[in-house]
């Protein structure tokens, strides 16, 4: 398997034809230093909220600086589907000791990293990995990184041996930093709960409880991907990953400071991710754009590539049992009086994944709709389509 990596590193400045988007994707793309000056340079341009759930009391919900805190988050899920978020209590020094981990794997020569290679074709996500990100061979269709991708909390579903060994901290900093994300998933769905303006157990209760007759508790899977972006010669030809919303609940992205991550907002325009210091960015994934019935939405977003510096992100995927438990919207938002209209037929998460990956290989498949990116700066977002069945 061709890592990026080498590649960058072999000093080519075309890059092979399978890393050069289709000409309709290449709106906007460019180096991700120059794309984030102009954006952030712009006067009035709009930027993605920054957010301090740090006053919110779980013991004391309705207490006003709770409510400031709910409502910030309610409106930023809402309008944005993705937001900054400080004050989320995972101690600095371990966010630094994370990212010295990973890079410290990515430092290895690619030889001695292949040893965690993974095999997608043979059911093995697990470990170290290159994207296609459409069907295999075809023109256009690669992703210019490289990734490591394990399962990373409850640790007991974590297999320590597919982790790298070296250096040796990654396990015991990873581990921690897993079991604060895993703190902060549960308080952010208690947050978006009430900003629905149910019980604030509810999102992760629906989450986690299987269905059925008996009501077993699954747990709540976090995910870590690391993603490796290398320097690109044609960073306006290439994406280190496509456009698409990510299929979690919630995701959770920190990096090393190089730009690179662009949402779509509101108006349907591209807007550069800053690097907002003291934050982690956080997603609406599609599972909780479904339970909320489509009040949150799940954000379309991809990342540039640029020619000097390597990027890289760490991207905390938490989603729900693939199988015990059925997605749907909320009974609570969807029965009774003042009932809306369900948006979203139930599924489970594999389900869900499934007719994605069906949905993007197939396009007359158009019962499940995926959000398409902007042709032009300004499109509006009701043009793609959220992801829906059931109108
Ligand atoms: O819960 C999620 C949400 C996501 O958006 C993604 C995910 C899990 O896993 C995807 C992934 C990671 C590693 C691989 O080898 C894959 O084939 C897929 C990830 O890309 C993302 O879409
Ligand atoms: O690198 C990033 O900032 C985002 C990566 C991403 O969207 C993903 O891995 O799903
Ligand atoms: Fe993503």
């Amino acid at each position: 398997m061709a890592r990026v990596e080498a590649l960058s590193m072999s000093g080519a400045t075309a890059i092979p034809a399978e890393y050069v988007r289709p000409q309709e994707e290449r709106h906007g793309l460019g180096d991700a230093y120059d794309e984030a000056a102009a954006s952030w340079s712009a006067a009035g341009s709009p930027r993605i909220p920054v957010v301090d759930v740090a006053a919110f009391d779980a013991t004391d919900p309705a207490s006003p600086a709770s409510l400031t805190v709910v409502d910030a988050v309610r409106a930023a899920a809402e309008e944005w589907g993705v937001m900054h978020v400080a004050g989320h209590g995972i101690p600095e020094d371990l966010i630094d000791a994370l990212r010295s981990a990973g890079t410290g794997f990515f430092r290895m020569p690619i030889e001695d990293k292949e040893a965690y290679a993974n095999d997608p074709a043979a059911g093995r996500l697990e470990g170290y990995g290159s994207r296609l990100a459409g069907s295999a061979g075809e023109d256009g269709k690669r992703e210019w990184e490289d990734y490591l991708f394990h399962m990373l909390h409850p640790d007991a579903r974590a297999d320590h041996a597919l982790w790298p060994a070296y250096p040796p901290e990654y396990v015991p900093v990873t581990k921690t930093f897993g079991e604060h994300v895993s703190a902060l998933s549960s308080r952010l769905l208690a947050i978006l709960s009430l900003g629905l303006g149910v019980p604030a157990d509810t999102l992760e209760r629906r989450l986690r409880l299987t269905s059925g007759e008996a009501e077993v508790e699954d747990d709540l899977l976090l995910k870590l991907k690391i993603n490796y972006y290398p320097r690109c010669p044609q960073p306006e030809l290439a994406v280190g990953v496509e456009a698409h919303t990510d299929v979690s609940a919630l995701s959770f992205i920190l990096t090393n400071g190089v730009p690179g991550l662009q949402v779509v907002d509101s108006s349907g325009a591209w807007v550069t991710a800053r690097d907002e210091p003291g934050t982690l960015v956080v997603h609406v994934g599609d599972a909780l754009e479904i339970l909320s019935n489509g009040r949150y939405t799940s954000v379309l977003h991809r990342g540039l590539v640029n020619r000097q510096a390597v990027r890289v992100s760490w991207v905390v995927f938490a989603e729900p049992p693939p199988d015990s438990v059925l997605l749907r919207p909320l009974p609570e938002l969807v029965e009774g009086d003042g009932a809306e209209t369900p948006r979203f037929e139930p599924r489970t998460f594999r389900q869900h994944l499934e007719r994605k990956v069906l949905k993007k290989t197939n396009d007359q498949h158009e019962e499940e709709v995926v959000k398409k990116p902007p042709v032009a700066a300004g499109r509006r977002r009701g043009a793609q389509g959220p992801e829906e069945g059931a109108e």
